[in-house]
């Protein structure tokens, strides 16, 4: 089997990316963030306090004839940024892009912390990171690709994320036509249960190519690229009138601001993000101060290559044994 969908941007800024998926009989269609850094399939729900809802569309299992409640379970959430959900389990017939997993453990939530009330495209999450780090109790459930994997034509799913535009996920094939020349793969570390990889080095601008190991976690799920502070200070002592401000946490400079560009290593292969994706977004609609795509992750104790870097490749996670993941110009 193969599956084929859009993921498509959910502002200007791209600050997250949603996929149409359908769940339950007859279909009933939501949008949700399709997150390789985490492992739990979680959705609105008819369980959810309606004060707590604000727009997202939800799934009720009650109007599924193939729903069936996982009596006994419970999950619990937070993420890197401070949000965060629980509730109850179910199980139901799932289907991203015409690839359908019956039987997929969707997690309808009883409870979500307010970013995600006022964050009303986004529907859910599917977590395509390793089942391991699924937070369902007593027993864990599989991911959506852990479960389809047994039927795809080949192990992998691929994340074509864009800048301001809409992209896709295709899982069970690499489409040839979405990328150019080859893909280079680098090995994964898959505990605790990210798509953990390193880099092989980066530059700035057109700066000389500086090789050094750089580990982290390949990451659909965040919005912008985390990495040690020396490479970070690297770069911004190259913009004008750049600076590290604790107000708003983190590099700022003047949006007329020149920027360079940042080449990050794969391999012996070298893929460019180009400057535009770095200026991330104006610290308010009426501001001349920027926002970078690019912050130091000193605070987090894990370097994140997020949609920043991803959108400038096309990507395939391989659900090989060993797993590994593959970079594409394109
Ligand atoms: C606007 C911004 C300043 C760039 S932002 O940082 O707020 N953007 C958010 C994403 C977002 C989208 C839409 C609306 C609001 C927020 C962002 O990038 N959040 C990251 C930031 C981060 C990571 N680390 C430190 N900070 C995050 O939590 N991403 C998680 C998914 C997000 C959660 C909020 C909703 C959108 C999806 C994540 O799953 O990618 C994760 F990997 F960072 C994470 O937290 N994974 C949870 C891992 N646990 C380990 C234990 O077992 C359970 C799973």
């Amino acid at each position: 089997d193969t599956g084929s969908a859009a993921a498509i941007p959910i502002n200007e800024v791209d600050i997250a990316y949603v996929t149409p998926v359908t769940i339950g009989t007859p279909p009933q269609t939501l949008m949700l963030d399709l997150d390789t850094g985490s492992s739990d399939l979680w959705v609105f729900s008819s369980l959810t306090p309606s004060n707590q809802v604000r727009g997202q569309e939800i799934y009720s299992p009650t109007k599924s004839s193939t729903s069936k409640l996982l009596s006994g379970h419970t999950w619990s959430i937070r993420y890197g940024d401070g949000s965060g959900s629980r509730g109850t389990v179910y199980t139901d017939n799932f289907t991203i892009g015409g690839l359908e997993v019956k039987s997929q453990a969707v997690q309808a939530a009883l409870e979500v912390s307010s970013s995600f009330t006022q964050e009303q495209s986004l529907d859910g999450l599917v977590g395509l990171g390793f089942s391991a780090l699924n937070t369902v109790r007593p027993s864990s459930q599989l991911t959506f690709f852990d479960n389809a994997r047994p039927n795809l034509d080949e192990e992998v799913f691929t994340a074509d994320l864009k800048y301001h535009a809409t992209g896709s996920y295709d899982f069970g094939f690499i489409d040839s036509k979405k990328y150019a020349g080859n893909i280079t793969y680098t090995a994964v570390q898959q505990s605790p249960g990210y798509w953990t990889h390193s880099l092989s080095g980066y530059s700035v601008g057109s700066g000389a190519f500086q090789a050094s190991q750089i580990s982290g976690i390949s990451d659909t799920g965040t919005t912008l690229v985390y990495l040690p502070t020396a490479i970070v200070t690297a770069y911004y002592r190259q913009v004008q009138g750049a600076q590290n401000s604790q107000y708003y946490g983190g590099y700022v400079f003047p949006c007329s601001s020149t920027l360079p560009t940042f080449t990050f290593g794969i391999e012996g292969a070298r893929f460019t993000i180009p400057a535009s994706y770095i200026n991330y977004t104006r610290i308010s609609p009426t501001s001349t101060t920027c926002y970078g795509g690019l912050q130091s992750s000193s605070g987090l104790g894990i370097n994140i290559f997020g949609d920043v870097a991803l959108k400038a490749a096309f990507v395939v996670f391989s659900g090989t044994n060993p797993p590994r993941i593959g970079f594409a110009i394109k």
